[in-house]
């Protein structure tokens, strides 16, 4: 049975303008329609779209938040806007751009309300803690107040708020959005783990398709409202048409490389850019570039999310 269910979902926003001194304009905003998938129990998937898309709008229907203006809609088997409170018990949501922890708390004082919030049995919320803080390197920071820490640590320390009372879904918007390279490695790491141990089932949207590669099989595409992709990541980037770049930094510069398997692009001073598809793989390019010429140089471009979802729509 799947975990989340979503058939034929729709939200219209309704939206009045001034028009003049006194007349109204009333537009209607369809922010998510026909919009249809299923997610099992144990599922990583990437929830992705151009900003407007309604991804946002959909995370909050699924939270309950939001009402839907039509279609069905259940997650753990629960209608969610009418069993707001019993779903809040078995989901975890956490936003990159905001913090739903306390600003003037300590870390551990947050915690210990979101214990009594959820009423978290003791001996649960102890063993939760002492696990997370520790996968998360949060040890240190426990008596910090949250508006001291990093947007790196505050990160880390919603986390562990989100997954205190076991939920079986957590959602994870743009959960890696401003941090580090490192960092992002760090919270990919964890959230593996999360889903690999406790068959957490993650919904993520983000914009960073490293995020996507790290963590997801399958991806939901949406635009205007609608899924246009659900499927594996690899066939995404096929769907898409794809490709990634090869960037050569000769010691001298050359005419235009010519190699099998690749496409010049751009050619500056020594430095130029070839591309070729997602799916082949970079070893035989690499060396037949570097069997013919003299490379100082050699470094591979993965493709942007945004460039995969572009090719996507424009078609
Ligand atoms: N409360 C609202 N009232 C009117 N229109 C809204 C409201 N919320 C969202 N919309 C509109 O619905 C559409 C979808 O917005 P949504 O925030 O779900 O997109 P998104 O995919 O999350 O975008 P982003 O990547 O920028 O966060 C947009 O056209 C937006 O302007």
């Amino acid at each position: 049975m799947s975990l989340i269910d979503v058939k034929d979902l729709e939200r219209t926003f309704v939206v009045r303008r001034r028009n003049g001194r006194f007349a109204r304009t009333r537009t209607e905003v369809r922010a998510v329609q026909d919009l249809t998938f299923q997610v099992g129990a144990g599922e990583m998937v990437g929830y992705i779209g151009p900003n407007g898309a309604g991804k946002s709008t959909t995370i909050k229907m699924l939270t309950g938040i939001l009402v839907p203006t039509g279609g069905h809609l259940q997650v753990a088997g629960l209608e969610p806007s009418r069993r707001r409170t019993e779903l809040a018990r078995r989901i975890g949501v956490v936003f990159g751009q905001r913090t739903t922890l306390w600003w003037d708390l300590p870390l551990r004082d947050s915690f210990e309300l979101l214990q009594k919030i959820y009423r978290i049995p003791p001996d649960r919320y102890r063993t939760n803690l002492e696990e997370y803080v520790e996968l998360l390197s949060l040890g240190d920071l426990l008596d910090t107040p949250v508006r001291q820490l990093s947007l790196g640590q505050r990160m880390r320390g919603d986390i562990v708020a989100a997954l205190l009372h076991d939920p079986e879904i957590l959602y994870l918007d743009e959960p890696t959005i401003g941090l580090d390279v490192v960092s992002k490695g760090r919270l990919r790491d964890f959230l593996r783990t999360l889903n690999a141990e406790r068959g957490t089932t993650l919904l993520l949207t983000t914009h960073d398709l490293q995020d996507i590669e790290a963590l997801c099989r399958r991806v939901i595409v949406i635009d205007r409202g609608t899924a246009v992709f659900d499927g594996d990541l690899a066939d995404l980037h096929r769907h898409g048409g794809s490709m990634r770049t090869l960037v050569v930094d000769l010691v001298d510069e050359a005419a235009p490389i010519v190699v099998a398997g690749a496409v010049i692009r751009r050619v500056e001073g020594p430095r130029q850019w070839l591309s070729f598809p997602t799916d082949a793989s970079a070893a035989p390019l690499v060396a037949a570039v570097a069997a013919t010429y003299d490379v100082a140089d050699l470094s591979i471009q993965e493709p942007d999310i945004e460039d995969v979802i572009r090719e996507l729509y424009s078609r």
